[in-house]
């Protein structure tokens, strides 16, 4: 038997990591082309949170670069005063004025400093809550299908987390760039006019630089999209191994051990990655550097060679030392920064991936509305497949409902009960096929007016951090209903549970919170099952809705759907036959497809599969003294 304990070994790359890989593999140039279109999201984001602000950010950044260039003329000009030939007091007082010049760029830089700190400190907040108001718009606005994509969940994850720092970062590095550019480029231009063979030098160990970061940045940027999977891995295990719901089997199973050695042993791949990548670029940064001090070193030869030859006088050479030395010292900053730009791009890249998946996954809005209260609900030759699964869940499927009809959905684990209360909701699409609503097909109509009619009862309800009372009017938030409130936790005996709760209606349903209370699974799903009552839509779903209840609570929710159901369509999906038995139409589905379906009466008469279930669960109860069926309920 395999020693892996959880089987994630093969978890599939995630499609954008896919594309990401491919990015990654361009050449260095395209990669660097790419760059622009990074910039081009940050200062629309910065535009758009405030236009006054980003200029103002472009013009002192523009402005401090410039005085900067300007303080290294004038301090070329102090040289040259100082180094001339004459007396030394003389010398002196010529190079007063150039002095003050250049005293006066200092102070003016460090008050543009100050102004530069300022704007950013309130422009990055902006941009970082504009990004972030982005990410969760185009989540919240996601069709419910996108969330059973792994993909897009995974990218949800990345574009939010990486990408919402990395546009936030990237304003800092943009503006480091731009003062920094501005300075190099005035130290290469004030080198290149002393004499053109010091620019060339001087452009060597730039390029340099700029190759062993930008290599650097591919490399770090390679090393995270291998460990995608397995970071994914890593996520998976620490999850079992230190979440609450897995607490009791682990410990009950005594896991924790094994659990440990499997987080080690994809943590220590991890590592192992890590110091891989750590050498690589280690590498990678010594070459840059050897070749950055290659054309350093070619620099002071070559300055040499002019002093020696008389080529140059010592005051420009001491012009040009100075100037070499800023263009060395923004030259760093300007690696620094485009290497920092370079690898916030890529996962800008991903932010942006997911505003464009995002989008495209939003909800439909639509000026075609669903009729609130549908007499036929048509569904004709729909087959609906998850995504990244191969077989559908659904297949040709072809059913109509009429309003007020309860129709039961049973079938085997995995047949397609769930998703079919699902698709006939519009609460996920169709792969093919189509679900009308009276004369609409849902594929047209606004998501929103579907929604609106539909009410459903998970098996598995939200725990929603609210109060008791609000875990239940969430509902219907617009309704303020006090007695439909009353009938709607009488019913489904929530009632009961209420009266447990130290505050009533009002505790609040969380442990995060102070004062706050957990429930019971089938405290739960009383209040899951209340707020659909509460929500009173004109279709509802209601998937296993008492699996959780006791048989007492079970027959009272079931008297309470029985009273409702005269004025609305009911789904029910459950394997509790004995509660069906009065249902409208009884459908039994066999790996996505109807395999029979009419009444009780009718289904029993077939002999067919519902009859062979049925008198499964039957014999059970005939042969088992503990649960007769008046117990049962
Ligand atoms: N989120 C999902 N992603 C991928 N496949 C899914 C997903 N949910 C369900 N499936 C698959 O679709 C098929 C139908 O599932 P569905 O939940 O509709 O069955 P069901 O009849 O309601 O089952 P049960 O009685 O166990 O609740 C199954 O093969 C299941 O594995």
């Amino acid at each position: 038997m395999s020693s892996v304990l959880i089987g994630v070994e093969n978890i599939s790359t995630p499609k954008w990591a896919k594309v990401g890989r491919r990015a990654a593999s361009v050449s260095l140039g395209k990669a660097l082309r790419s760059l622009p279109e990074a910039i081009r999201v940050v200062l629309r984001l910065a535009w758009r949170t405030s236009p006054r602000l980003t200029v103002l950010a472009g013009v002192v950044h523009v402005l401090s670069g410039c005085v900067t260039a300007f303080g290294l003329l004038a301090t070329a000009d102090v040289f040259s005063a100082l180094l001339r030939d004459g007396p030394t007091p003389e010398r002196l007082a010529s190079s007063l004025p150039a002095l003050a010049v250049v005293v006066a760029s200092y102070a003016t830089r460090a008050l543009l400093d100050a102004a530069v700190a300022t704007v950013e400190s309130s422009l990055r907040p902006r941009v970082t809550r504009a990004a972030n108001d982005e990410v969760t718009a185009v989540l919240v606005r996601a069709e419910l299908l996108a969330f059973e994509d792994a993909d897009f969940r995974e990218l949800a994850r990345q574009g939010g987390r990486h990408g919402v720092r990395s546009l936030e970062s990237s304003l800092r590095h943009l503006a480091d760039l731009v003062s920094s550019c501005i300075t190099m480029v005035a130290a290469i231009v004030t080198v290149g006019l002393l004499d053109a063979w010091l620019a060339p030098a001087l452009l060597l160990a730039a390029l340099a630089n700029a190759w062993a970061s930008a290599r650097v940045s591919k490399l770090r940027y390679e090393h995270f999209l291998d460990s995608v999977t397995r970071n994914l891995r890593k996520g998976v295990v620490e999850e079992v191994a230190t979440h609450r719901e897995f607490a009791l089997e682990r410990h009950a199973l005594t896991l924790q051990e094994r659990l440990l050695g499997e987080h080690r042993r994809i943590a220590d791949s991890l590592m192992e990655d890590e110091i891989r990548m750590a050498h690589r670029t280690n590498m990678v940064r010594l070459g840059g550097r050897a070749l950055a001090g290659l054309g350093t070193g070619i620099a002071y030869v070559v300055l040499g060679l002019l002093l020696h030859t008389g080529g140059m006088e010592l005051a420009l050479a001491g012009t040009a030392l100075l100037a070499m030395r800023t263009g060395f010292s923004s030259l760093s900053t300007t690696t620094r920064s485009v290497n920092a730009l370079y690898e916030d791009s890529f996962y800008i890249d991903f932010y942006r991936k997911l505003l464009a998946e995002g989008a495209e996954r939003a909800q439909k809005s639509s000026p075609v509305t669903a009729p609130p209260d549908p007499e036929l609900i048509t569904l004709t030759n729909v087959t609906f497949t998850y995504p990244g699964k191969d077989t559908p869940a659904l297949d040709d499927v072809s059913l109509t409902v009429r309003r007020g009809e309860v129709v039961a959905l049973v079938g085997e684990n995995g047949s397609g009960k769930t998703t079919l209360g699902k698709v006939l909701t519009g609460l996920f699409p169709t792969t093919s096929g189509t679900v009308h609503w009276d004369g609409v097909d849902l594929a047209d109509a606004d998501t929103t007016s579907v929604h609106s009619s539909i009410a459903v009862i998970a098996q598995d309800p939200a725990q929603w951090p609210m109060t008791a009372r609000r875990n239940v009017t969430v509902g219907r938030l617009e309704r303020e209903d006090d007695d439909a409130w009353q009938d709607a936790v009488a019913k489904s005996g929530a009632d009961e549970v209420l009266a447990t709760l130290p505050a009533g209606p009002d505790t609040v349903l969380s442990r995060q919170f102070n004062d706050g209370q957990d429930l019971s699974g089938g405290q739960w799903q009383r209040m899951g099952i209340a707020r659909g009552m509460y929500r009173d839509a004109a279709v509802l779903v209601a998937d296993e809705p008492t699996a959780a209840l006791d048989a007492k609570a079970e027959a009272r929710v079931f008297e309470g759907l029985r009273q409702a159901t005269a004025r609305r369509t009911t789904i029910l999906v459950t394997h509790r036959l004995a509660n069906i038995r009065n249902a409208d139409r009884i459908v039994l589905l066999d790996q996505g497809r109807i395999v029979e379906q009419g009444t009780h009466d009718e289904l029993m008469a077939l002999r067919g599969h519902y009859f062979e279930l049925f008198e499964l669960q039957a014999s059970a109860y005939r042969g088992n003294l503990l649960a007769q069926p008046a117990q049962a309920g």
